[in-house]
């Protein structure tokens, strides 16, 4: 029998890279995403990397975690993420900005294990000399395709310098944006995030879309902003024009009443967050496709429990993202690779982190025709860069920012602002 690899340290670092004045349901970005970089090491000197979210209550929620798991081996998941759900003992978080639905306390567990079993996985690969996708079954695909992600948005955070992307408020902007991102990284399906104009301006960019690129699978995703009439107003207005309409209502109940008359599919990243909300939705037909993500599914593996029981159910799967990193990018690659019936292009926020900021050694993952090459190193395949995390970690330390507040950011900068769920 193969030797046990048992944790004996875990490095947790807060980082913080730019962000552009992005604009969303519930506000605007801040000029700085947060993110935390967790390093677990074995006895044997081999090192793992995971990536996840840094706000203050997940941040000492890990540090409670990593204490749990110290001493244990990096081959026991199972009974990682019940030692991990006992250390926690029912405390539970929320996502601080409303996009991803309700957080209880089995899916704050999910949210806290998963980084841990990435690193676990990249441990394991490294050891066995093979690519985390191999871990979760094999590869079915050696490139994953990913979708343009675009974003209504000012040309600027106030007071800061302007990106080199400009504004984007109007149509024209939103087809110019996404004609540079399929340029630059030869994308091959385009989401907007709407919630932000009136919907009828959201339309009309759609439409700007369709005429700009008649081929390109379209999606729209204002986020909870609209009432049920005005969501059956939209899909009836985009009827044949999107591949799937994601989360234009709260709720199940809302959701299922939107797909009982829309002629497109539904797809949700906020009212199916964790697997006990799945029977209702699928009682209910609620959605037609749910977008996983191995942050707070759980983990890769039980990313892929996920897409088991869409498969069974005949839900479609797509991948939700946040702003993130390289190493996160690397677990979404490996972790679609593996999945069979993830069968959509991918979210990612990748276009809009500035091209030298990072924390793993460039080179390792690259867009081409809109797809990311499945790294074949050993483990995820990247490797961690300590200067561009000593120096993002400073960045953090600098920007003051603490937990991602898009509605409060949005608030100091326009205090008539008002956070409304549905607000059209
Ligand atoms: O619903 C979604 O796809 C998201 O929540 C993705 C991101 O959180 C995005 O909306 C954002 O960062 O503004
Ligand atoms: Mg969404």
């Amino acid at each position: 029998m193969s030797e046990a690899l048992r944790i004996t340290r875990v490095d947790i670092t807060p980082v913080a890279f730019k962000d552009p004045a992005l604009l969303n349901a519930v506000g605007v970005h801040e000029p700085y995403a947060l993110r935390a970089v967790i390093e677990v090491t074995t006895d044997q000197g081999i090192t793992g990397l995971g990536e996840t979210y840094a706000d203050e209550g997940h941040l000492r929620r890990l540090r409670t975690a990593a204490d749990a798991i110290t001493g244990m081996d990096v081959h026991e998941l199972g009974p990682m993420h019940r030692r991990i759900a006992q250390a926690l003992g029912g405390d539970s978080g929320s996502d601080g900005h409303g996009l991803t639905g309700m957080i209880t306390t089995s899916s704050t567990v999910d949210r806290v294990f998963s980084p841990f079993e990435v690193a676990c996985l990249d441990i394991r690969g490294r050891a066995a000399g093979r690519p985390v996708c191999d871990l979760l079954g094999g590869a079915v695909r050696d490139r994953v395709p990913f979708s343009a992600y675009l974003f209504y948005k000012w040309a600027a955070h106030p007071g800061h310098e302007p990106d080199d992307w400009g504004a984007a408020l109007t149509p024209e902007d939103i087809v110019a944006q996404a004609r540079r991102m399929v340029r630059e990284y030869g994308f091959t399906a385009i989401k907007l995030k709407g919630g932000v104009m009136p919907p009828e301006q959201e339309v009309e960019a759609v439409l700007a879309l369709r005429e700009a690129f008649p081929a390109t699978p379209l999606r729209l995703d204002p986020n909870a902003a609209w009432t049920v009439e005005t969501s059956l107003k939209v899909a009836r207005d985009l009827e044949g024009v999107l591949e799937y309409l994601e989360d234009p209502t709260p709720g199940q109940e809302g959701m299922a009443r939107v797909a009982r008359e829309a002629a497109m599919p539904l797809a949700t990243n906020m009212c199916v967050v964790a697997f006990d909300e799945l029977p209702s939705a699928v009682r209910a037909d609620a959605v037609q496709v749910v977008l996983s993500d191995h942050h707070y599914w759980g983990g890769l593996h039980r990313s892929k429990l996920l897409a088991g029981i869409c498969d069974t159910f005949g839900l479609g799967l797509s991948m939700h993202s946040n702003s993130h990193l390289g190493i996160s990018l690397a677990a979404m690659t490996h972790l679609a690779a593996a999945t069979e019936n993830l069968t959509y292009a991918c979210d990612t926020h990748w276009p809009w982190k500035d091209p030298a900021e990072d924390v793993i050694v460039s080179g390792a993952l690259g867009f081409h025709d809109g797809s990311v090459a499945v790294p074949r190193g050993p483990g995820l395949g990247v490797e961690l860069d300590r200067d561009a995390l000593a120096r993002l970690h400073e960045q953090y330390l600098r920007c003051g920012l603490r937990n991602r507040d898009d509605t409060g950011y949005m608030r100091r900068l326009d205090p008539t602002y008002e956070k409304k769920t549905p607000r059209w």
